[in-house]
């Protein structure tokens, strides 16, 4: 049996540090590398960051939608990189934030977190926003297959508060009641539960939430949205121990040199580090 993606995950945080990296290849970013904003730049641009990253840090986040803007072509790109990425010892987040009634949401599970599928990925960012329990068929495929999901809790964006932190009639809010879900979905698994939450890194301090769910916190928002590595810590107090903080831009921005790219993610993988020595 496979092993299970938290535990996979722990492993591999330990060893490379939790730094997620994520593979966003805005048009703007193209333009910035001396590339053109078509598929053999797009092509290019995501070999890059491959070669850069997949043999140092724990995770690579490809951002779907900008693979997704070429049609078929850059599907196909998306699938060599999730491939190339996971061959050279990265785990690959694939982002592509899914979302549906259960009976569809169980044909974006076989997608990207059935073993046999082109797009197959070590976990998958998913919306529970028709319902936590319309995820429940990629929770059991994820089971199966040794893979994981991130469940978008609290989004790192300004909008995101008008849903996450409505109150139901319990008086837990919504995006609560998401982490809730999860370390119920986590109970008992050791070293770390498979199912993580989207926690932005941006969202100040969140003392007030249960966060430790025993699984992964990815968190967006550090380098191009404002949040440092300093912030972790006070964000997420001693759930830091479990955050996953992605920096896409913050990074990207410095190629198109491999040693550039790598000097860029290793400052943050640093500043990280010092950051959460101390929880
Ligand atoms: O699920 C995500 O990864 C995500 C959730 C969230 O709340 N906020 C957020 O920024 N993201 C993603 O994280 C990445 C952040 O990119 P940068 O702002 O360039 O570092 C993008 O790919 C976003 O789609």
């Amino acid at each position: 049996m496979t092993e299970p993606f938290g535990a996979r995950l722990r492993r591999s945080m330990d060893e490379r540090g939790p730094l997620c990296v994520g593979i966003d290849p805005h048009a703007s970013l193209l333009t910035e590398w001396g590339l053109n904003d078509d598929v053999a730049g797009l092509e290019r641009f995501s070999r890059t960051v491959v070669e850069a990253m997949a043999d140092r840090v724990a995770v690579l986040k490809p951002q779907s939608a900008f693979f997704e803007r070429f049609g078929s072509r850059g599907i196909a790109v998306l699938e060599k990189t999730v491939q190339e990425a996971r061959a050279a010892g990265a785990l690959v987040v694939m982002d592509a934030k899914r979302g549906d009634i259960g009976s569809t949401m169980a044909g974006y599970a076989e997608a990207f977190l059935h073993k046999d599928a082109p797009l197959f990925s070590d976990a998958l960012t998913v919306s529970p926003y028709l319902g936590y329990g319309s995820l429940s068929p990629a929770v059991a495929l994820a089971r199966e297959s040794g893979t994981g999901l991130f469940v978008l809790a609290l989004t790192s964006n300004p909008e995101g508060g008008e849903v996450q932190h409505a109150v139901r009639t319990d008086g837990r809010n919504v995006g609560a009641t998401i982490l809730g879900h999860l370390a119920a979905e986590n109970e008992g698994e050791t070293p770390l539960g498979s199912f993580g939450a989207v926690v932005g890194a941006t969202l100040g301090d969140l003392s007030s939430y249960e966060l430790d769910i025993n699984g992964p916190l990815l968190a967006p928002g550090v380098g191009a949205q404002g949040a440092t590595p300093a912030d972790l810590p006070r964000v997420f107090g001693a759930a830091a121990r479990n955050v996953v903080p992605n920096v896409s831009r913050g990074v990207l921005r410095q190629g198109p040199d491999v040693g550039a790219l790598r000097a860029a993610a290793e400052r943050f993988a640093v500043e990280i580090g010092d950051a959460l020595a101390a929880v």
